[in-house]
């Protein structure tokens, strides 16, 4: 199936509603053709907010554009923006079978039958739903439901698909199969595509770039890798996964070093901040060797994957997590030397864009 690729641009949008609440800051956000970002941010970030504002579900406040291609659409109302939705209870038609759902778009639009035919006929095929055309939405499962919304969304040919935390409401395993499931299927289909999702794996799993929010601002916008490795803002890393903060003493700072376990690190220049960040995946833990530092082992929490050691080293106040394999011999109580390569250390200064 042909769609349209076309870039979406934000442009100084912003939302306050009627009782006040400003939910959504001067944003500005450039989508790329047949691009899929993931608007990804804690419950209240203004996530749904900026998606319906694309939409043309709410109006901007005076001064914001936003432009579809070439075309400003921020006057249009929504059946005139050429834009596909998805939702997390997929809004099926329960009565309706798998074909009349896909092809309702098309009905409502005056598409001959013909023609309807041969589109869903088309849908089933790319969304591989061959079989189960006659069945209701209630004899599907939750992975071919998803399929039946996502091929219903496209059928009308949207210039931009908008999925509105399209898995929130499944299980944790089901949820991490079907995500694997959407992004093929968003390739397949290479539309322009923005999905809103606060849970940071699937943002990762199905996204080419992340914008992460925090109160009604895009804190960042980048390729899920590049923010989890070098994120812009403290908010950033924390949001991406789990991160140990480290307090440096006034001496150590002013000496551009960091010491853990009676080990010295020489920070990177850019890290002048008295607070670094480090992930629990790069701290190093071993046999106690030369030029390492020495930590005691005050908890093990075996996680199926992986072993999570909490871990209590002189210099460091509270105690660091360090992951280490799942085989890794550590027990509560015993001593074991740390690292941790200087260049996994990160910020905890914002950095401008
Ligand atoms: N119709 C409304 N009237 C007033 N305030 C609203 C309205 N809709 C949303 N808000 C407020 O705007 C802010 C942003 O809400 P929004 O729904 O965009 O957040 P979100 O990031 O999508 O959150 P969630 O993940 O919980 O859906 C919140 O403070 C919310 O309370």
């Amino acid at each position: 199936m042909e769609l349209e690729r076309i870039p979406v641009e934000i442009d100084h949008c912003s939302k306050t509603y009627a009782d006040g609440t400003r939910g959504l800051q001067p944003t500005s956000l450039h989508v790329e053709p047949g691009e899929v970002l993931a608007l990804l941010g804690p419950s209240g970030c203004g996530k749904t907010t900026l998606l319906r504002l694309i939409a043309g579900l709410e109006t901007l406040d005076p001064g914001g554009r936003i432009l579809f291609g070439d075309q400003d659409v921020t006057h249009r109302p929504v059946e005139q923006r050429g834009v596909g939705m998805v939702f997390q209870s997929y809004a099926l038609f329960p009565q309706m079978s798998v074909a009349a759902n896909i092809g309702y778009g098309l009905r409502i639009r005056g598409v001959s039958a013909a023609e309807e035919r041969r589109a869903v006929g088309e849908l089933v095929e790319l969304t591989r739903l061959n079989g189960l055309e006659s069945k209701r939405p209630g004899e599907l499962s939750g992975g071919q439901r998803q399929r039946v919304a996502l091929a219903r969304a496209v059928a009308v040919r949207p210039r931009v698909l908008l999925l509105d935390e399209p898995l929130a409401a499944l299980d944790a395993k089901l949820k991490e199969s079907l995500r694997e499931e959407l992004a093929e299927l968003l390739r397949r289909l290479h539309i322009t595509a923005i999905h809103v999702t606060h849970d940071q794996q699937e943002a990762m799993a199905i996204a080419d770039r992340l914008a992460v929010m925090r109160a009604g601002h895009i804190v960042q916008v980048g390729r899920g890798e590049d923010l989890y490795r070098a994120p812009a803002h403290p908010f950033v890393a924390e949001f991406l996964g789990r991160v140990n903060r480290i307090e440096r003493s006034p001496e150590s700072l002013a000496r551009g070093v960091l010491t853990i376990g009676g080990a010295t690190l020489t920070c990177p220049p850019a890290l002048d901040q008295p607070a670094l960040l480090v992930r629990p995946e790069d701290i190093q833990v071993g046999p106690r060797q030369d030029g390492w530092g020495v930590a005691r082992v005050e908890q093990r929490s075996f996680l199926g994957d992986r072993v999570q050691l909490r871990l209590a080293a002189a210099g460091v106040p509270g105690t660091l997590l360090a992951d280490v394999a799942r085989d890794a011999p550590y027990r509560c109580g015993d001593e074991v030397g740390i690292h941790i390569d200087p260049q996994h250390l990160m910020s905890t200064a914002e950095s401008k864009p």
